[in-house]
């Protein structure tokens, strides 16, 4: 819905992305950031204690080495000159030991790389894995409305990006530290030599670092600005080629309408992205440029002095193979400074969503649920407002559902039943008013316990596109190996006749999403969803216009069952047939969400109110 009224109204989504796009991004909302890191390690760390220790260890001693390969080199260096002005025999064995100690450095420096980059991507999949799992385990504790909330959307979409995106980061922060180690041996080697080479140094590279974290900056910017947008794009390019929408594209010829819409955004999105693109690359070739003339300003100095005489030609080298690699350390080290910071501000979405707590919890101390349900559940001046609505989608419901008893809900469309019945699941806490189970509010019960007790089969549930005995089976996922309840339940809610005309009978898999998935008609999907109520063995059933899609004689055989599937149970049955209605104890009818009569079906009748107005309405449509 709300990715509708973003779509329908402009106005109104572009408003929360410029507020969020002009927002600045200080120097210190980025060192900020860096206090991100230490949660992110830890939860590296949770990953692969092994693995994490052995990646740093394997750095510490990877970082010493370029200092090590130089000083040699200097050393060999020095070694040819002298031995070239010496007479011959010339003994050339100290030369070789050098030379040969070089290549065991470049050996070993390889290997070390290489185990590292190992151990950086098996890291970091095990990492993306892992936090993946806990995105999914912290979804499944929040409540449902923070589902229906837009902003709650964008946040979920950029946790989930970070699962994968942040491997990069733990290679970026790992790196960053080794190359610190490695340039505090080279600057230390240089300082020996020449102390004013590194001012130098840092003239030359000080104005691209400045320039990459303002560009940095504006790009963050923009992808969080963005947001809203994106999905938005995702979801068109979804909507203008999928399985489920491609039925109505076609026949409403949506296709343009879809296309046109991709298109403006997304040439937005091209624009404001090449403006900053452009920009940056203009100003980095002019910063690489500072960059290369301190570089060569060095090495003309280190040459003037070698050609002076006042260091060897060894030295030059070592001078100037230092300089050119503290440049390149230097430059990616604030370069990817920039990169960890921007990551870790993206980190903070991670770990926000992370932070997002349910509303709907259980209490401290929790009241043992009862079994059996003696007394029933009392709506006392209940009324529910959705978050994103000003509406009361129920108002003053005050009634007594009885333990045992088959309550039918009608009422047009929209007048409140499935709030109802969502509010009773505690799918929902009320906004006013409470309900009582047995005497105490709903809000004292485990909330994993209740859930258990009440199956709810909705009119919207979820076709899953996995097996029909799965499909059966989520209505009591532990028994999903047992086939003797799986093909009981099948049979009660007669989708065993839908299953046994199935090419791979229980274990096919439904839907088109996957290869040799089979689709089912409505009718069919919905004998197979009836059959999860069967499944369960909850003391309260509630079905949410459970036979809808069913024709006349598939209604009528499911009903002969009901009276069996709701023996002992306490029922709740949303419908607009009144065939249906009439098999319960009580109806309620409801009003723009208010209880407006309750009663069976013959005191209801001689009322003579809306229901029975309702009911001669649908008969004489029969006749
Ligand atoms: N997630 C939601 N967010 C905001 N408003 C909602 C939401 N779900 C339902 N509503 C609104 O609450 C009101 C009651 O909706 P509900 O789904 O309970 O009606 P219903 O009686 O079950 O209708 P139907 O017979 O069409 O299934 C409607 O006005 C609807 O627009």
């Amino acid at each position: 819905m709300a990715i509708f009224s973003s779509f329908l109204n402009n106005g109104k989504g572009n408003g929360s992305r410029r507020s969020d796009k002009d927002k600045p991004l200080t120097f210190q909302d980025r060192m900020g950031a860096l206090r991100n890191l230490p949660q992110f390690f830890r939860l590296v760390w949770q990953t692969s204690p092994p693995m994490f220790v052995g990646n740093i260890i394997l750095r510490i001693v990877r970082s010493a080495l370029p200092v090590l390969m130089l000083y040699l080199g200097k050393l060999i260096i020095d070694e040819i000159v002298q031995v070239t002005q010496l007479p011959a025999p010339r003994d050339l064995s100290y030369l070789w030991q050098l030379v040969g100690l070089e290549l065991v450095l470049a050996i070993v420096s390889d290997a070390l790389s290489r185990a590292i980059a190992l151990l950086d991507s098996l890291l970091g999949d095990l990492f993306a894995n892992q936090t993946s799992i806990q995105l999914m385990e912290h979804a499944a504790k929040l409540d449902l409305d923070q589902f229906e909330d837009s902003t709650f959307y964008d946040k979920l979409e950029r946790a989930r990006q970070q699962t994968l995106g942040r491997t990069v980061l733990l290679a970026q922060v790992l790196g960053q530290v080794q190359d610190m180690i490695t340039m505090v041996f080279l600057a230390t080697g240089l300082v020996v030599f020449n102390p004013w080479l590194i001012l130098l140094l840092v003239l030359a590279v000080v104005p691209a670092f400045l320039g990459e974290a303002h560009f940095n900056e504006k790009s963050y910017s923009l992808v969080h600005g963005w947001t809203p947008e994106r999905r938005e794009l995702d979801y068109l390019r979804y909507t203008g080629a999928s399985d489920e929408t491609a039925k109505e594209v076609k026949i409403f010829g949506l296709s343009n309408f879809l296309t046109d819409r991709y298109r403006s955004l997304s040439t937005q999105y091209y624009h404001a992205n090449k403006k900053l693109a452009v920009k940056r690359a203009s100003w980095g070739s002019l910063f690489a440029a500072i960059g290369s003339a301190g570089y060569y300003g060095a090495y003309v100095f280190i040459i003037w002095q070698t050609v002076s005489g006042s260091i060897t030609l060894g030295s030059l080298t070592f001078m100037a193979g230092s300089f050119r690699q503290l440049r390149a350390l230097l430059e990616s080290m604030l370069n990817r400074f920039v990169s960890v910071s921007q990551g870790a501000l993206y980190l903070r979405d991670l770990f926000d969503f992370f932070e997002i707590q349910p509303k709907i919890n259980s209490p401290q101390k929790t009241r043992a649920f009862p079994r059996p349900i003696k007394h029933g559940f009392v709506f006392e001046d209940v009324g529910f407002k959705y978050t994103n609505s000003d509406k009361w989608a129920n108002r003053h419901l005050s009634f007594h559902l009885r333990a045992g008893e088959k309550l039918a809900l009608v009422g047009e469309n929209g007048a409140g039943k499935t709030t109802l019945v969502k509010l009773l699941a505690r799918l929902y806490d009320p906004t006013e008013g409470r309900i009582l189970l047995d005497g105490y509010d709903l809000r004292e019960y485990d909330l994993t316990e209740l859930r258990q007790e009440i199956g709810v089969i909705f009119q919207d549930f979820v076709k899953f596109q996995m097996t029909a005995s799965n499909n059966i089976a989520v209505g009591r996922i532990a028994d999903k190996e047992n086939k003797n309840r799986i093909e009981h339940s099948a049979h009660q809610s007669l989708a065993d006749t839908v299953i046994d005309r199935l090419p791979g009978k229980y274990e096919q898999v439904l839907g088109r999403r996957f290869a040799k998935g089979v689709e089912l008609s409505g009718g069919e999907w919905q004998k197979i969803a009836l059959g999860r109520a069967y499944m369960r063995d909850a003391q309260v059933l509630i079905l949410d216009e459970p036979t809808a899609a069913l024709d006349a004689r598939a209604e009528y055989e499911v009903f002969q069952r009901f009276a069996d599937l709701t023996k002992g149970k306490t029922a709740v049955l949303i419908s607009h047939r009144f065939s249906t209605v009439r098999m319960a104890d009580r109806i309620l009818v409801l009003e723009n969400g208010e209880l407006l009569e309750i009663g069976s079906h013959e005191n209801l009748l001689a009322n003579d109110g809306r229901y029975a107005e309702l009911f001669r309405l649908q008969a004489r449509g029969y006749q």
